[in-house]
């Protein structure tokens, strides 16, 4: 190593907090304690970075803690379009809160317009939003519909989500492949049985 550099912090950036709202160093010593609980050697080498790449990962995991989705849905364009709008196969990751254990599959969002449309990649970032929490399927489905049946002005709202949990996959009762399904609906679609008939045959193509 030249001279000059051998007085210098090994990678400063990686150990300073971060400004994304997450305790990095709170975290990282979490993670720190987490590998001398399970018994193994943070200071060894393969390790000696682990808690500042753990502390980055949550931070991007959990970034939906700190973002409003909302103000992904406050952009219209006025349309006469008056079927339902689909944007299927959203892929996603979140986090299952009971093991902090991945959870990833499709989101499938409909929804029936009254006058104006919004874009359709917004559909999609409310998906990326809300998955970064930790969370249960169920409620991240209710919260995509709530939201988008609160924020936008349409008839009716059709949330379906389908995801395989690593919990049951790599652990405990090791169903690799189950799927859970969940699906939320609003307005027309809940109240009307063939509009919700109809979503659902094009959500599943
Ligand atoms: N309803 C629901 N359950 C979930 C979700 N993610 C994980 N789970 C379940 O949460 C439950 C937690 O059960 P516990 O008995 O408290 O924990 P556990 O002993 O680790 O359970 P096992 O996974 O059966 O080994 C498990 O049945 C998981 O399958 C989800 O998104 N929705
Ligand atoms: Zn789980």
């Amino acid at each position: 190593m030249p001279d000059h550099l051998e007085d210098l912090p090994a990678k400063p950036s990686r150990v300073a907090p971060v400004a994304d709202g997450v305790d990095h160093p709170r975290l990282q010593n979490a993670i720190r304690e987490l590998l001398l609980a399970v018994g193994e050697d943070p200071d060894r080498e393969g390790l000696r970075e682990t808690p500042a790449r753990v502390a980055r990962m949550y931070a991007e995991m959990f970034a939906g803690l700190r973002l409003d989705p909302a103000l992904r849905l406050r952009k219209f364009f006025t349309e006469k379009y008056d079927e339902i709008v689909l944007v299927r196969d959203i892929g996603f990751t979140s986090m299952c809160e009971h093991h902090l254990l991945p959870f990833s599959g499709k989101a499938h969002i409909g929804y029936l317009p009254d006058g104006r449309v919004v874009g359709l990649s917004k559909l999609a970032r409310v998906v990326e939003d809300v998955s970064r929490r930790p969370q249960v399927q169920e409620r991240m489905t209710e919260t995509i519909a709530e939201l988008l049946i609160s924020e936008l002005n349409v008839k009716g709202v059709a949330v379906v989500v389908e995801a395989e949990h690593s919990c049951m996959s790599m652990r405990g009762v090791k169903k690799a492949g189950a799927v859970c399904v969940t699906s939320s609906m609003k307005g027309i679609f809940r109240t009307n049985p063939s509009s919700r008939a109809e979503v659902m045959a094009l959500i599943r193509g």
